[in-house]
């Protein structure tokens, strides 16, 4: 593989939105540092280091409290460098794990021990080879009390997915609302399946996330300031707005071509949760909710 890459802003912007007190930004990643914690011989893409100091100043200058840290498919299933950065947050973080399917529920009981809340399976090709449904199914029938699915994929495969999604038996949360082309509007032919999906169990949970993936000038946007995607987003927060949580995403991978000013990205939260009740809602009472229960 070639050179590594960065993809994040190397100055983001102090956001002109403050975010409520307990703020958890409860998407977003940590690479390496590889001396510590190598990437995975598979990972479709070599980033620098993005380590938890810079997570954390990052969370500070943005005016968050928490973080939810999602395995990143360059780590592979070896969650090493997702929970050391737990680890060093004095509490303040808590993650998501990509796991091998035949993990033993002794490592899986390790895992919850280490501020893992759940597991995420990614169906994005460019991201991964494989995506057993059937041994996806296996692991998350004997998860540990609590803990929910966190799935990825695109608009295109949310038909295909469905009988195995229906048969997941624990929450499931969505990310980037399985990626929809925003640029088709709110009541696009993506907006409606997704809603037509999110009537079918009232515990499909989702995040409004990424406006720089749905809304680049590579996908057909128009990019910052996501226009497009402000106006496709907010209805479904409004509609759905005790099944949302919201994250920045840095480290940003692959969007190295289009990186995001992590200030305009928190800039949007107000644009797609327009009252306090909705942005504490984003914010604090549902992601706590999910990872840290026992603080409500
Ligand atoms: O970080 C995201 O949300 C999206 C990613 C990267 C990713 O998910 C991964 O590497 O596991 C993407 O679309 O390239």
């Amino acid at each position: 593989m070639s050179d590594r890459i960065v993809s994040w802003h190397g100055a983001p912007s102090k956001p002109a939105y403050t975010p409520p007190a307990g703020a958890v930004d409860a998407h977003c990643h940590v690479f390496g540092p590889m001396a510590q914690f190598p990437f995975s011989a598979k990972a479709k893409y070599l980033p620098e280091d993005a380590g938890p100091d810079k997570l954390f100043a990052l969370r500070d200058h943005l005016g968050f409290s928490r973080n939810v840290i999602v395995q990143a498919s360059c780590h592979g299933t070896d969650n090493a460098a997702t929970l050391d950065a737990i680890a060093k947050s004095q509490g303040k973080a808590r993650g998501v794990a990509v796991v091998d399917p035949a993990i033993s529920d002794a490592d899986l009981a390790a895992l919850h021990e280490g501020g893992i809340r759940g597991i995420r399976f990614n169906f994005l090709k460019r991201l991964v080879d494989d995506a057993p449904k059937d041994k996806f199914l296996e692991v998350a029938r004997r998860l540990p009390q609590g803990w929910h699915v966190v799935i990825y994929f695109e608009a295109d495969i949310l038909e295909e997915l469905r009988p195995f999604m229906d048969a997941i038996p624990v929450p499931l949360v969505v990310d980037h609302m399985g990626r929809p082309d925003v640029t088709q509007g709110p009541d696009g032919a993506d907006m409606k399946a997704f809603r037509t999906f999110l009537e079918s169990r009232d515990d499909i949970w989702f995040k409004p996330t990424c406006p720089d993936r749905l809304d680049a000038i590579k996908e057909g946007g128009k990019g910052d300031p996501w226009n497009a995607f402000a106006d496709a987003v907010a209805p479904l927060v409004a509609d759905y707005q005790d099944r949302v949580i919201w994250g920045t995403d840095w480290p940003h991978p692959n969007m190295q071509d289009e990186i995001p000013d992590d200030g305009h990205i928190v800039d949007m939260i107000p644009r797609i949760a327009p009252t306090e009740d909705l942005q504490r809602k984003l914010l604090v009472t549902n992601p706590m909710r999910l990872y840290w229960p026992e603080e409500l």
